[in-house]
């Protein structure tokens, strides 16, 4: 609650500069949390203290805070605490209202939804370990080194693409200007980003820990028959509110690289991925957006009848339908092949059980299998035919 309403308002500044930075785990919570000493948010859960905890909180205002940075880091610290909050007790124990700041809008001047987004999840979680430039996550939830690994080589993917990404203001600003040269390198820079890409291969993640203990703390409350009714965010509104999941949908990248490829998924598989857009940060969905409105790239290819902007394109094209055929098999084993192997009473530690509500669902809400090939076969449509 902000000022005003009888309750005294701790600045979310203040908070923050109590969470500690551990070799281990990033962040550790804040002494108010813990009472006693401090434990690390995995900790917490699995000693179920944080329920309580998290209702006792004082509530957080963002308006001290400075800058974009600060503000990413508050939605990242209280998206976690509030995916422990709601998921801590499984599929079985989960609550229909929000007590306390975690889960409130005081998340929303980010721009992003009171959830765990990707953005949260992969893009704001990671700090240098070290001088050597390796990478930990800031915060952490229970799965150990194979989250750790989910959420670091994630991020590779996310780097790998960042060429490609700078590829595309430079073939838009091409078409433009008519520059076939420039256009060409561009394309070919893509294609190349989007190979790289297939970094996706190497994780280092153990498909039962991913699908028993990982996956349900992604969970959203929409599309989700573990939460059909949504979640109240108390002194926010009083009707539910209903939120997808954290994705790698969500991830700006593969959205940019369908706008100027000008692939055309299906309505279904369009609805849903237009729908994760509403999880990214601002910026990111007006690139996407501006993008959009560019001129046509494709049509660009195909009047200048230019047999090697052609094939450029088309590398391009078929680089991300592999890409996407790759993220198939890596989704199989993970929850497809997982799902088969799953019923051991204990992973990794944690003994909850694999959420039911996500046999079929991913953690964004999509009918997994039958998304991912759909999108993956209307990116090989968007190949040109000599
Ligand atoms: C264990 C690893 C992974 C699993 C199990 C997985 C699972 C899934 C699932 C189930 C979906 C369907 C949407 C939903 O309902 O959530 C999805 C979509 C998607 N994932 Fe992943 N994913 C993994 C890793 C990655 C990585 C590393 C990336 C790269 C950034 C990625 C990129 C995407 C994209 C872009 C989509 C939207 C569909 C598309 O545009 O092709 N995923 N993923």
């Amino acid at each position: 609650m902000e000022a005003g309403d009888g309750k005294e308002e701790t600045p979310l500044s203040s908070a923050l500069s109590r969470f500690q930075l551990s070799e281990d785990y990033g962040f550790l919570l804040p002494n108010p949390l813990v009472g006693d000493g401090r434990a690390t948010l995995p900790q917490l859960i699995a000693s179920h203290r944080l329920r309580s905890r998290v209702h006792q909180m004082p509530q957080l205002s963002t308006r001290h805070l400075r800058g974009r940075e600060e503000l990413y880091l508050a939605h990242l610290v209280l998206s976690f605490i509030t995916m422990g909050y709601l998921w801590q007790e499984g599929e079985e124990g989960t609550v229909k209202v929000t007590a306390g700041s975690p889960a409130r809008g005081e998340l929303a001047p980010s721009g992003s939804p009171p959830i765990l987004s990707h953005a949260d999840f992969v893009l704001a979680n990671w700090r240098r370990k070290d001088p050597s430039g390796n990478l930990d996550p800031i915060i952490s939830l229970p799965g150990g080194e194979s989250l750790r690994g989910f959420i670091l080589v994630t991020f590779l993917v996310e780097k790998a693409a960042v060429p490609g990404i700078k590829a595309i203001p430079q073939a838009i600003h091409a078409i433009r200007q008519l520059d076939e040269e420039t256009l060409h390198q561009a394309l070919q820079g893509l294609a190349t980003a989007i190979g790289a890409m297939a970094a996706l291969r190497q994780y280092y993640v153990d498909p039962a820990v991913f699908y028993a203990v990982i996956r349900i703390f992604l969970s959203g409350w929409k599309d989700n028959p573990a939460m059909p009714d949504g979640l109240v965010y108390e002194g926010v509104s009083e009707e539910p509110m209903a939120f997808s999941g954290g994705s790698a949908a969500q991830s700006t990248v593969l959205h940019a690289f369908d706008e100027l490829l000008g692939i055309r998924h299906s309505q279904e598989s369009t609805a849903f991925l237009h729908r994760m857009r509403d999880y990214m940060p601002p910026p990111h969905r007006a690139f996407i957006e501006e993008i959009g409105r560019a001129p046509s790239l494709k049509q660009h290819v195909l009047c200048s009848g230019d047999a090697r902007l052609r094939a450029a394109f088309n590398r391009c094209i078929t680089a991300l339908a592999d890409f996407r055929s790759c993220h198939i098999a890596i989704v199989t084993k993970y929850i497809a092949v997982a799902k088969a192997k799953a019923g051991r009473a204990e992973v990794g530690g944690w003994a909850g059980r694999p959420p039911a509500a996500l046999e079929a669902k991913g953690t964004g809400g999509s009918h997994i299998f039958s998304f991912l090939k759909s999108v993956r076969d209307t990116t090989r449509d968007g190949l040109i035919s000599a």
